[in-house]
């Protein structure tokens, strides 16, 4: 069996929406595309929607992880799943029914994840983490690429990691926002296997060599709790 490594998962927020095909040929590398679908109310900024994801899979056959910015999201996930989603992931504090949310996912052939702002307690879980595939942690308050690192992240993260290991629950959990060559490591060595890197990528010289520096850097961090 191959070691375990680092998912990478480039945020298309930072890429040139000019030159989006360009820019998804070079990180055709990457573990997943990461889409941040938002819809100016949940979020304060307005991004892509349903064309994008449908766009993306056309030119991609790297996995489309959407992260579901929106309030309720329970009406329009369906729109996400048809358009050739792989993973869809919605925000606890804005699904009305997140079980049945995840139901539906799956019901699709796709995998769930539920998402926690860095103000929502890792304990807003406890009732969903054995329905989930994936727990995505937002390390920024969500809206916009290229903010800092919230440092309190790195104890949630040990937290799900944590709650995950009790209960014999095989978990993806993936942090977003500010991630970057400088705390790959201790995100990833506090219980993370999958990390977004939206400025991180497309605000090097080389995206597809970020994708890799990432991933190489990160995987070391695997071992202090991946044993
Ligand atoms: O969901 C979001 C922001 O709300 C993210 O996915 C950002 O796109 C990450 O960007 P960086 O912090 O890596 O620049
Ligand atoms: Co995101």
């Amino acid at each position: 069996m191959s070691a375990p490594v680092v998912r990478v998962a480039p945020s298309i927020l930072s890429a040139d929406l000019l030159n989006l095909g360009r820019d998804l040929e070079a990180i055709s590398g990457a573990d997943f595309i990461h889409i941040d679908v938002m819809d100016g109310h949940f979020t304060p900024n307005l991004t892509f929607g349903v064309d994008t994801v449908k766009a993306c899979k056309r030119a991609s056959t790297v996995p489309l992880d959407v992260h579901m910015m929106v309030t309720n999201p329970d009406e329009s996930v369906s729109w996400y799943l048809d358009a050739g989603a792989d993973m869809v992931t919605v925000h606890l504090e804005a699904a009305r029914h997140p079980h049945r949310i995840v139901s539906e996912i799956h019901a699709a052939g796709a995998q769930a994840g539920v998402v926690l702002n860095p103000g929502t307690p890792a304990c807003a879980l406890d009732s969903i983490l054995e329905d989930v595939d994936m727990v995505l942690l937002m390390s920024v308050d969500p809206g916009f690429g290229g903010q800092s690192f919230i440092e309190g992240t790195i104890r949630k993260i040990s937290q799900v990691r944590s709650m995950a290991r009790e209960r014999g629950k095989d978990l993806l959990i993936e942090v977003d926002g500010g991630v970057s060559a400088a705390n790959v490591e201790r995100v990833v060595a506090a219980g993370a296997d999958v990390i977004v890197a939206g400025s991180a990528v497309f605000g090097s010289a080389d995206p597809a060599r970020e994708v890799a520096r990432l991933r190489e850097l990160g995987t070391p961090g695997l071992a202090a709790w991946n044993a």
